[in-house]
């Protein structure tokens, strides 16, 4: 009511007369129209007559009737007559119509206005009902999913407690026998031959929960963890409660900047995006501060995609080195190389830097461009036991191949990211991938939670940025170092899993328009979902 009361004061009656004098121009019918409406104000208010004047208007080039409620003119009716209007102009020739007064125009108006303000009631009480209809279609549709979640739990439920009395009972009889219908992180020894590879089951598992529902999907995702056999099930639980373990409660004693400082290394004139995404994700993952080192030209742009940064225009000074030296024992972790781009005053910025951190057994997670620079010089972070590589498969192809003098064997991943770990000194290498797969030299784990085919650009930094706040959680976490699993490899972990079900949950929701920026909507949710429930 009130935008229509608003929208009333604004109207300015000169124009409305405009519009009219406009309206006849284009046609008869409408004059025939203010004619109607004239004549039923004056039957229906049973008080004013049809009197009719001409009243001089500079607006329009044809005439157009204004009644008026002062009477001028020769038709004027007794003030206790009761004959009826129409009588009397019955019996007055009617005149042609031309120009009245104002004031019955503000009562057409005022119609006009009441008019509107009905059609818009109407307009939003229909809206409603669609929307209430909406709603119940909905419920529906949820009562069914869940239908079919109860329905499919059942089906897990028996073939679970099938496989787990037929793997007790035929293991020794049957060691090769395929692994439960489920992707669980797959854990192997050194050992290549030990990699086991999901069966021809566990990809039609994922392929039909990637049909299924969101329930479904969050139903599928936990049996992720409950439905592995028991040997497998013991090694998920393990990597998963040590990522649980170093998450660093939430308490009042702290004061900013305790739960981690995380620096990124990146941001050209080119990519800006990068950066941003991947301290936003520190961020979100639990990083009280995220610093962004980028150049100059990249610095205003990343400033304004969020004020939660803190963003140094240095990359590409003089001094550049020592302009993040200054800052570097304030940080927790540094990510080397989202948007870094690759030429060589920057490359060797960033060379530098790795070396500083290292000197301050800082973590240092290296992805994008920065791979690009270990490609060059595998020297910078090879031996390093706080590194980690985070490739995708062309970076990881460029490493191995410059590493090992020899091409890739693409169809043996499991064997080339132990050997490519081992090569650079058991640093930390994640390979991405539709399985992700972590290696220290030592042990192949491979991550697998459900993601989703959308493969925009940008993933890569949530991962990175993630892996930041990870790796100086994990570093710092005492549980870790009293097992004996590489603290590295359980913040990679983390992170691949975080990402992954972000993508998941994402694709949910946007489908092929998912983006980065969706992903990163998720991290929360996902965090809370995987590593606090
Ligand atoms: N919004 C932004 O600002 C973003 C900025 N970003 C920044 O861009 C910079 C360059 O990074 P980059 O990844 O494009 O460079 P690089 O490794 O040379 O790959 C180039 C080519 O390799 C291929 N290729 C890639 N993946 C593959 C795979 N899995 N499997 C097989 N092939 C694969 C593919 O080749 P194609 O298929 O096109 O022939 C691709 O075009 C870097 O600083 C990064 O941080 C990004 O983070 C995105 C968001
Ligand atoms: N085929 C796939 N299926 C499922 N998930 C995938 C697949 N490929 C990559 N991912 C996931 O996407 C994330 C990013 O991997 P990606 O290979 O896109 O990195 P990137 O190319 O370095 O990304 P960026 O665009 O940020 O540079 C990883 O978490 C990985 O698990």
């Amino acid at each position: 009511m009130e935008r229509i009361l608003s929208s009333r004061l604004a109207l300015d009656p000169q124009e409305f007369v405009e519009g009219g004098a406009g309206a006849e121009e284009t046609g008869e019918g409408l004059e025939e129209d203010a004619e109607d409406v004239q004549d039923a104000y004056s039957e229906g208010a049973g008080e004013c007559y049809p009197a009719e004047t001409e009243v001089k208007l500079e607006y329009p080039t044809v005439p157009i009737p204004i009644p008026v409620k002062v009477t001028v003119g020769t038709s004027a009716r007794p003030p206790n007559s009761s004959q009826p209007a129409s009588n009397l102009s019955a019996r007055a020739p009617k005149r042609p119509r031309k120009r009245r007064s104002n004031f019955p125009m503000e009562k057409m108006m005022e119609q006009f206005l009441e008019q509107s303000a009905q059609a818009e009631e109407n307009f939003y009480r229909l809206e409603e009902q669609r929307l209430q209809a909406e709603d119940r279609r909905r419920e529906t549709e949820h009562a069914r999913e869940l239908h079919m979640l109860q329905m499919l739990g059942q089906m897990f439920s028996s073939m679970s407690s099938s496989r787990a009395v037929s793997s007790t009972v035929g293991s020794a009889a049957s060691p090769s026998k395929p692994p439960p219908p489920v992707r669980p992180p797959v854990i192997s020894s050194a050992s290549h031959s030990h990699v086991r590879r999901p069966s021809a089951q566990t990809d039609c598992f994922s392929q039909q929960s990637q049909s299924l529902s969101a329930e479904t999907q969050a139903l599928a995702f936990e049996r992720y963890f409950t439905l592995g056999s028991s040997a497998h099930r013991g090694m998920d639980e393990d990597i998963f409660s040590l990522v649980k373990t170093i998450i660093p409660p939430l308490t009042s004693k702290k004061h900013k900047g305790q739960d981690g400082r995380i620096g990124i290394i990146g941001g050209c004139q080119d990519y800006t995006g990068a950066p941003y995404f991947a301290a936003i994700s520190a961020l979100k993952v639990g990083a009280d501060l995220s610093h962004v080192f980028c150049t100059k030209d990249a610095a205003t742009v990343i400033k304004s995609y969020s004020p939660e940064l803190i963003v140094h225009p240095v990359l590409d000074s003089l001094n550049a080195v020592e302009e993040i030296e200054k800052w570097l024992p304030r940080l927790h972790a540094v990510v080397v190389g989202p948007g870094l781009g690759r030429e060589d005053v920057l490359l060797k910025t960033a060379k530098e830097v790795i070396e500083k951190s290292k000197a301050r057994d800082i973590p240092v997670v290296i992805d994008a461009d920065g791979l690009w620079l270990v490609t060059q010089q595998p020297s910078v972070i090879q031996g390093y036991q706080k590194g980690i590589l985070t490739p995708n498969f062309m970076e990881f192809t460029r490493l191995y191949e410059a590493l090992h003098h020899e091409p890739m064997n693409a169809g043996d991943r499991q064997r080339s990211v132990l050997q490519l770990s081992a090569a650079m000194g058991n640093v930390t290498v994640v390979l991405k991938g539709d399985q992700d797969l972590i290696s220290d030299g030592s042990k192949v784990y491979s991550c697998s939670i459900e993601g989703s085919g959308r493969r925009c650009g940008g993933q890569g930094d949530l991962l990175s940025g993630s892996l930041g706040v990870l790796a100086h959680w994990a570093h710092s976490a005492p549980e870790i170092k009293a097992r004996s699993l590489n603290p590295s490899v359980v913040a990679a972990f983390g992170a691949c899993s975080l990402t992954r079900w972000c993508n998941n949950q994402a694709f949910q929701r946007h489908g092929r328009s998912t983006t980065t920026t969706d992903m990163i909507q998720e991290i929360g949710p996902a965090f809370r979902k995987l590593f606090e429930s």
